[in-house]
């Protein structure tokens, strides 16, 4: 039975600062193409992993991984709010098999999700319902943050789960790739702010629509000298998708979290989902992988890539 993955940034400004024309047809034509590809494959299951910005996860209790048996989408930005079909029972096995393993992840029976798990799901499959679907989210957005060759590890026991089913499964990473929307950091925040990130939940629908018009706003000069956030790194995301395409997991155990966050941008680490979509793959079997598109996008704050692989 052969597994499949798709990687792919995400950018709740598409559509809300978009660039040209051109561009917008390129990547409509790209996602199109690989939500027949998933249609055509009908999973049984997805098994999604995602970062979350706060929307989810705070400070009062942050979890390096999450794995979810339940979950609700926050519907930020353009996102649908609601509920994800999450296989329970599955999820709670996938769990236990984690750390029969050796992984100490955290388990949420009522976990809720923002673009960052939302997006990708919708454009993959159209909605949030359509198949089974179980959320692993992975922090990628709230330092400090473990060593990539831990996001391998969980990625490769998640993969020796996935093989023993024996059924069509669809994996997902959804993220990155070098980009620096304005995340506000803990340290150093003001006292305002660093309520927000430790104890943010179920934010006023006034206090949203200004964190999002804020992202708005820098879309509107990200790339320019009045923007003083880290530039988009194309050279940094094209090596990263081959190291990923050729099969060098390994190399993700050199990556160093400091020298990424000032070459590429802070919200890089959401690679960190590739990372563990690839290993997970890896460890079903030999796979083989291709790039679907790329672009650095400014308006979208992201080097917005997109790559297919599956099990041979
Ligand atoms: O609202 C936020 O906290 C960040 C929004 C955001 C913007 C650009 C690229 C992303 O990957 C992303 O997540
Ligand atoms: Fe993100």
């Amino acid at each position: 039975m052969p597994v499949q993955l798709k990687c792919l940034s995400h950018t709740p400004l598409r559509g809300l600062n978009d660039p040209g024309a051109e561009v917008i047809a390129e990547v409509d034509a790209v996602l199109a193409k690989c939500r027949a590809e998933v249609e055509a494959y009908d999973p049984e299951l997805i098994v999604v992993f995602a970062p979350d910005h706060y929307n989810g996860l705070f400070y009062d209790l942050m979890p390096p991984f999450v794995i979810a048996t339940a979950a609700e989408s926050v519907g930020d930005y353009q996102t649908k709010p609601g509920p994800l079909s999450v296989p329970g029972g599955l999820a709670l096995e996938l769990a236990r098999h984690l750390l029969d393993s050796d992984l100490d992840i955290a388990i949420s029976h009522r976990l809720q999700v923002d673009h960052g798990c939302t997006q990708t799901l919708q454009e993959m499959t159209g909605s949030l319902e359509r198949y089974p679907v179980i959320p692993i989210i992975i922090n990628s957005v709230a330092p400090p943050f473990g060593p990539y060759r831990r996001i391998r590890k969980l990625g490769q026991a998640v993969g020796s789960f996935i093989a023993r089913l024996g059924k069509r499964v669809l994996i997902l990473g959804t993220g990155g790739l070098s980009h620096e929307p304005p995340v506000p950091l803990l340290a150093d925040a003001p006292q305002d702010v660093a309520d927000f990130l430790i104890a943010g939940r179920n934010p006023t629908p006034e206090f949203r629509a200004a964190r999002q018009a804020r992202t708005i706003a820098t879309g509107k000069i990200f790339g320019t000298p009045q923007c003083g956030l880290t530039p988009l790194n194309p050279e940094w995301d094209k090596a990263f998708m081959r190291l990923l395409i050729e099969g060098r997991l390994e190399q993700v155990d050199a990556f160093r979290i400091d020298e990424i966050s000032k070459a590429a941008g802070r919200s890089t680490h959401e690679v960190r989902t590739w990372v563990a979509a690839f290993a997970a793959l890896q460890a079903v079997g030999d796979y083989s992988a291709r790039e679907d598109y790329y672009r650095p996008i400014n308006e979208w704050i992201a080097g917005y890539g997109v790559v297919s692989a599956a099990t041979v």
